[in-house]
């Protein structure tokens, strides 16, 4: 399913769901898809054995609801299966009681002390219905157990499932196993971090979920569907012409860069406005360079901000940029410029994106982003009347009117200078082809989370010029594959 839904919403589609089927029928489609999961990681862990699961040492962290549930009856199937295990309850003596029973009876053993080594660690202590924080005794457990593999069932446990913060201590997973559907922990916030690969797996909840999700996620279709093709009628100037404010004398990269990201977007046309021509023209020979905004002519978006620097001649040229009926989109110094002028913004009716890391969100709002990211967003976006994409290892789009979207490609290896300058060219010219301003901040972070992904192949460090250079690729790939 795209999207993320609330732990209420879950509850009610499950509700839904449960009254037509028999007791306990969707545990055990859970377990079944969390114990293939499992095996699955299991045989991933010895390439040369037939198997994998026959003679392996699994541990369950076993919680006092349903969760401990699934993970006891997804493991009562891998001991079926050879597999030594051990359970231990980590909240006094609740357990699942039909669960533990069955894993008894598959050969699996409760235990309040198990080995201190295993290949697969299940953490099933704590689920949809948990609050954030972990109890002592799995806390415990988790510092003294070397796993090969941590699999957390549904959701890491201890993070806050409807908003991805982390208050206090939680599971690290290698892979999540989760239900039905995607939880906004999965996807927002330090909790995304800590989910590691997410498997889905499906229990027939989807036609029973409320359409909307709390948190939109993208796919390839999506953006497909946004994407504007040129048609036999099209021209240069009907694909769009996107404008880049960027760049000075001292910081020509960043003019460099932020076109280079412009030009690999579908807009027909890229003008350069500012004192960087001269690199610009070298490396983009097919961008027409001004000294001034003013002195650019049409476009049909424009980018301001990256490294033009945030002193008087700064200012003005973002003045010019925002006197323009075109979409804008604000990076960098014009978001410190924004921060310190916030009038320049006031009589703007035209659609502004905004896109701020931590410490320009800090200077737009006055404090930094909460740890419930999405709301984070959609608070500056309210209070500015902007879309605003906030940067992070899981970036955040969200809306004027409330809408949060998460994106699903990011990686760690973007946070690298430059890279913004790309990806805030490339959303510019998404705009500048008519697109409004979620989709093309959320379609801009999709594709450009792919380029880092397609720079990074083979683990290496990657520059923004890498990520510049393989957007074009990661374009045609997106859009090819729906
Ligand atoms: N929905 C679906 O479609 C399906 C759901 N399924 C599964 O059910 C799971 C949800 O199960 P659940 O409702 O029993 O909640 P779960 O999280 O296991 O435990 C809650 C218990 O923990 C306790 N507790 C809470 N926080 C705590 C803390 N910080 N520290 C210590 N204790 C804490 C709390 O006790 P309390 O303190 O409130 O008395 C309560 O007893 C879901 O994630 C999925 O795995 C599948 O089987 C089938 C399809
Ligand atoms: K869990």
């Amino acid at each position: 399913m795209n999207g993320a839904w609330s732990a209420a919403a879950i509850r009610r589609a499950e509700a839904r769901l449960m009254s037509l089927l028999p007791p306990g029928a969707l545990m055990q489609r859970a377990a079944a898809g969390l114990a293939a999961a499992c095996a699955r990681i299991l045989r991933q862990q010895h390439p040369e054995r037939q198997g994998g699961v026959y003679g392996s040492t699994v541990i369950v962290l076993a919680g006092p609801g349903d969760n401990g549930g699934d993970a006891l009856y997804a493991a009562a199937r891998l001991a079926d299966r050879g597999a030594r295990v051990f359970a231990v309850p980590v909240m006094g003596e609740r357990v699942h009681p039909l669960a533990a029973a069955a894993l008894t009876r598959a050969g699996g053993r409760l235990v309040a002390q198990p080995p201190d080594h295993c290949d697969l660690l299940l953490d099933g202590v704590l689920g949809i219905g948990g609050r954030p924080g972990l109890p002592g005794r799995a806390l415990d457990q988790l510092g003294r157990i070397h796993a090969r593999a941590v699999v957390a069932v549904d959701v890491p446990s201890g993070v806050d499932v409807d908003t991805g913060a982390v208050p206090a201590s939680a599971v690290t997973a290698d892979v999540t196993v989760a239900f039905g559907a995607r939880k906004p922990c999965h996807v927002l916030g330090r909790a995304a971090l800590l989910t590691g690969r997410l498997e889905l797996v499906d229990i027939g909840l989807a036609p029973y979920l409320d359409p909307h999700p709390a948190v939109s996620v993208a796919d390839e279709a999506d953006i497909v569907g946004w994407w504007h093709r040129p048609g036999p009628d099209d021209d240069k100037y009907t694909r769009g012409v996107v404008g880049v404010a960027a760049g000075s004398e001292r910081y020509p990269g960043a003019a460099v860069l932020a076109t280079a990201g412009a030009l690999a977007g579908p807009a027909g046309y890229v003008r350069y406005a500012g004192a960087a021509a001269e690199a610009v023209r070298r490396r983009h020979p097919e961008v027409v360079c001004t000294p001034t905004v003013k002195e650019a002519g049409r476009v049909q978006a424009w980018l301001a901000g990256p490294g033009f620097g945030t002193d008087e001649a700064a200012l003005a040229e973002l003045r010019d940029a925002l006197v323009s009926p075109a979409p804008v989109v604000l990076d960098a110094d014009a978001l410190t410029l924004i921060g310190e002028y916030p009038s320049v913004l006031s009589r703007r009716e035209a659609p502004v994106v905004l896109t701020p890391h931590d410490r320009e969100y800090e200077r737009l709002y006055g404090s930094p982003p909460r740890e419930d990211r999405g709301a984070a967003a959609a608070a500056l976006a309210k209070r500015l009347n902007c879309t605003v994409l906030l940067k992070g290892h899981h970036t955040v789009v969200a809306g004027s009117d409330g809408a949060v979207w998460a994106n699903p490609t990011g990686r760690p290896q973007l946070a690298t200078a430059g890279s913004g300058d790309v990806l805030a060219g490339f959303m510019a010219s998404l705009l500048a082809s008519g697109m409004d301003g979620v989709r093309a901040a959320v379609a801009a972070a999709f594709v450009h989370g792919r380029a880092g992904g397609i720079a990074a192949a083979g683990h290496r460090t990657v520059t923004a010029s890498d990520v510049a250079r393989a957007l074009p690729g990661a374009v045609g790939a997106v859009l090819s594959r729906a």
